[in-house]
């Protein structure tokens, strides 16, 4: 008789709230940098949404604006798993270089003057190599699925909350690494920058159990795309000035989407 399945575990990828550098568009200082009043408003609704679910676990880069959200995320738990948010550095924005401290505008005109193209693929002096930031979140994420492995739960379900070039970097790096199986991705709508406090939805199936398919790897695992940058739990701000940000794409916004090079 064929045994049943574990249930796969679930992992929200989840982007802070706005914060006040994300208000003025400048690169505040990240230690500095804490949510804005909308930002609070965008934490909450999360929170609210997220508390539907069995939450086991939560990671949060150590940044203060997504300890804000991940907090707000544990304070709406109904759970009875006792949750702290465990900070991890790995799960950092971009270090920005010479840019910290200056307007979003300044960057996307240093990166016109440095021949144009992706903001993802502009290296400012002393910023992070986004390769290095695909590394790092890509190294989290392996651990954290080692961890699930050795879960004696039944099911966990983890959330994640970290930035807007981390979180697509990651993405990147999971859809391209050939470690994973790919399940309902949508590469159209997946490669675009997080909204504040919209998330991505995986879950997180193992395939050794699928004896018939041989093309199988070992340690190789199912990722299935239930959401992609899901925000219809922030509804709740239509009525706010809030949406405007939400609905309009700014030349800003359109110049940090697009495909994603190292
Ligand atoms: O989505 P908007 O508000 O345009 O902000 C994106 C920018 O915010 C920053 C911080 O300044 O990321 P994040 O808020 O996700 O930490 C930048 O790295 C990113 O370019």
């Amino acid at each position: 008789m064929a045994r049943s399945l574990p249930q796969p575990h679930v992992i929200y990828l989840t982007r802070h709230g706005e914060s006040v550098g994300n208000v003025k568009k400048i690169f505040l200082d990240p230690e500095e940098d804490v949510l804005s009043k909308s930002g609070e408003l965008q934490v909450e609704l999360l929170g609210k949404y997220l508390s539907r679910e069995k939450i086991t676990r939560v990671y949060s880069s150590d940044y203060p604006r997504a300890i804000q959200t991940a907090n707000a995320i544990v304070r709406h738990s109904a759970n009875m798993v006792q949750l702290d948010v465990k900070t991890d550095v790995r799960l950092r924005e971009r270090n920005i270089g010479v840019f910290e401290g200056k307007s979003y505008r300044e960057a996307i005109e240093g990166l016109l003057k440095s021949g144009g193209g992706d903001l993802m693929a502009f290296n400012p002096e002393g910023a992070e190599k986004m390769k290095d930031v695909g590394a790092r979140m890509n190294s989290f994420f392996k651990e954290v699925c080692l961890d699930l492995d050795k879960s004696e739960r039944e099911q966990e379900v983890v959330v994640i909350v970290s930035h807007s070039f981390a979180l697509i970097k990651l993405v990147d790096t999971l859809t391209k690494s050939g470690t994973y199986r790919l399940a309902h991705w949508d590469q159209n709508r997946g490669y675009k920058l997080l909204r504040n406090a919209s998330f991505i939805k995986i879950s997180v199936g193992s395939l050794e159990d699928n004896v018939e398919d041989l093309s199988t790897l070992p340690g190789q695992r199912k990722l299935d795309f239930l959401n992609l940058h899901e925000t219809e739990h922030l509804r709740g701000l239509v009525e706010n000035d809030t949406l405007v940000k939400f609905t309009q794409t700014s030349s800003e916004a359109k110049a940090f989407s697009g495909c994603i090079q190292s």
